[in-house]
């Protein structure tokens, strides 16, 4: 079953048609609008992986036009102070989103934290209102990195309706509105995780896979379908010989590559797609006040 034609999903190449689109947008909206859209970043602590978010995320801003409002506190910051940050936020009309860096340092109420954004200005898609939308199947503000899959899936006209659809990992930020996504879309959607008994055996029946784990080069080719499509969500930086560490997916992607019809590579697959439809969210909430 090995081919030579699988195709690999270029997230990267489809972030920069998003983000085109989303600048040519900004500018024909800021006349009425009498300034850009706003987003409000904030890190607490110095987890490296939602430090190279944040980083990516304030390039990308900038290149299209969004003001970014990124707030960097010490690992030790008090519940009630971020409260009292969030609270500003909310009433500051130059920002249409905010985005809370998850993981957050163990003192810290996450879920209590997340329920003080405005779910209008919720652009993670995880408050409460905005998490019973999407089950609802209403319009909303949804998370990040399943839209971008959802948005990847559509870019290379793969087919949901009726497919088996399996999702590794059942986080509130990807798992959980991956499926949801999916089965919207009239998937048959599976939801496996580390508790699934068989693991490789309910992968194998994917049509279209998506893993959302952060375990390093965990599938390999014996756990796929041959001819399924494989979406890597997983951003995990393991140890190199060249010292600065080496990003890579879930997904053992030269092993799964050959027997794959389509695979996002890790980097440049889903992490470009979830800055992307960060910031298509700002800008969808920005577009939402215009009377
Ligand atoms: N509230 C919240 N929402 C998030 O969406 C969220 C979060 N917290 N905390 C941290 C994780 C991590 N995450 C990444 C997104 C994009 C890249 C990304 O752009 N990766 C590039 C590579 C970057 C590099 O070269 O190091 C790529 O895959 O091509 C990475 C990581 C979002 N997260």
């Amino acid at each position: 079953m090995a081919n030579d034609i699988s195709q690999i999903l270029d997230g990267k190449a489809t972030a920069r048609t998003i983000r085109a689109r989303l600048k040519a947008e900004i500018e024909s909206l800021q006349p009425q609008m009498g300034r850009p859209p706003g987003l409000a970043v904030l890190l607490v602590g110095d987890d490296p992986a939602s430090a190279i978010y944040v980083k990516n995320k304030q390039k990308a801003c900038e290149r299209i036009g969004i003001e970014s409002f990124g707030r960097l506190f010490p690992a030790s910051t008090e519940q009630a102070e971020l409260e009292e940050v969030i609270a500003a936020l909310n009433e500051d009309e130059r920002v249409d989103g905010i985005l809370v860096q998850l993981p957050l340092p163990k003192h810290l109420d996450a879920v209590a934290l997340l329920h003080r954004i405005d779910p209008q200005k919720d652009v993670d898609g995880l408050h409460a209102t905005n998490l019973g939308k999407l089950v609802r199947s209403e319009t909303g503000l949804r998370s990040c990195t399943p839209e971008g899959v959802m948005a990847l899936l559509k870019e290379y006209n793969i087919e949901i309706s009726g497919k088996n659809a399996v999702v590794v990992g059942r986080s509130i930020l990807v798992g959980k509105p991956m499926a949801l996504m999916l089965l919207e879309a009239n998937a048959t959607v599976t939801i496996a995780h580390s508790r699934s008994q068989n693991l490789s055996e309910i992968t194998r029946s994917a049509d279209i896979l998506v893993s959302a784990v952060g375990r390093p080069q965990m599938i390999t080719a014996e756990w796929v379908k041959p001819g399924a499509v494989v979406i890597d969500v997983g951003i995990n930086r393991i140890p190199s010989n060249e010292g600065k560490g080496k990003l890579v997916g879930d997904v053992d992607f030269e092993s799964v590559k050959p027997i794959c019809s389509a695979i996002t590579p890790v980097p440049g697959g889903i992490g470009p797609m979830t800055v992307a439809l960060l910031l298509q969210n700002t800008v969808w909430s920005y577009r939402q006040k215009i009377a």
